[in-house]
């Protein structure tokens, strides 16, 4: 399994001193949504340049245009751009499209889908690379919000998944175990007090 871990700062030399902090126990450097609006695609750009052997994710939850926006992502350095599951087929299709002329993936992240089962095994054949199984922020936030249920999701939908929604280092393990072939990481690690030591931790759980 994969670590990912998502940079939610808001400026590049932010993202850039974390991305250098972490970047040893990492493999995928996700640039979070908020950072992407906040500074542009020239994010993207930076942190390709400076870990240009790392996986840049650039988190763009498009919902529209999606080879337009695809394509930017992809000539800017990504390696990986996150399209809504949310959105209609053409959106997914025209953005898988801009991922074969580049030679990328697309990620589409079911975050407020209610079936996610169902979705994720229609945009997989659609093209995706993975499905990100996502709890955001402020679902994360709801009285009763449970974890467990994108574990199983992933599990049930049987296409590869990654796995955001709080994980720290006493779930990594869990989501391991369920199949997942990404685990991403953001307030656990951007928010540490230490970020290279939590990421540390985290890989060091990934058997
Ligand atoms: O995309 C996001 C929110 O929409 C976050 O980057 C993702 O949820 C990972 O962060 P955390 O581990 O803090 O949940």
């Amino acid at each position: 399994m994969k670590l990912q871990v998502a940079m939610d700062v808001l400026t590049i030399d932010a993202a850039l001193t974390l991305a250098g902090q972490v970047a040893p126990y990492v493999d995928i450097l996700e640039l979070g949504t908020p950072l992407i609006k906040h500074e542009g695609l020239s994010a993207v750009r930076a942190i390709k340049d400076a870990h240009p052997d790392k996986l840049v994710f650039a988190d763009l939850k498009t919902m529209d245009a999606g080879e337009l926006e695809a394509d930017i992502a992809f000539s800017t350095g990504a390696d990986y751009v996150s399209i809504l599951g949310a959105a209609g087929d053409s959106t997914i299709i025209g953005a898988v499209k801009a991922a074969k002329a580049h030679k990328k993936g697309i990620v589409v992240d079911l975050i407020g889908v209610a079936d996610k089962v169902t979705r994720a095994k229609e945009v997989t054949a659609l093209g995706a690379v993975f499905v990100e199984m996502h709890a955001g922020l402020d679902e994360q936030a709801e009285p009763g919000f449970t974890f467990q249920t994108l574990l199983s999701d992933g599990e049930v939908a049987r296409v590869p998944f990654s796995v955001a929604g709080g994980i720290n280092a006493s779930t990594i393990a869990a989501v391991q175990r369920s199949g997942a072939t990404v685990a991403v990481a953001g307030g656990s690690i951007h928010g540490a007090s230490d970020p290279a030591a939590a990421a540390a931790e985290l890989k060091a759980a990934i058997v």
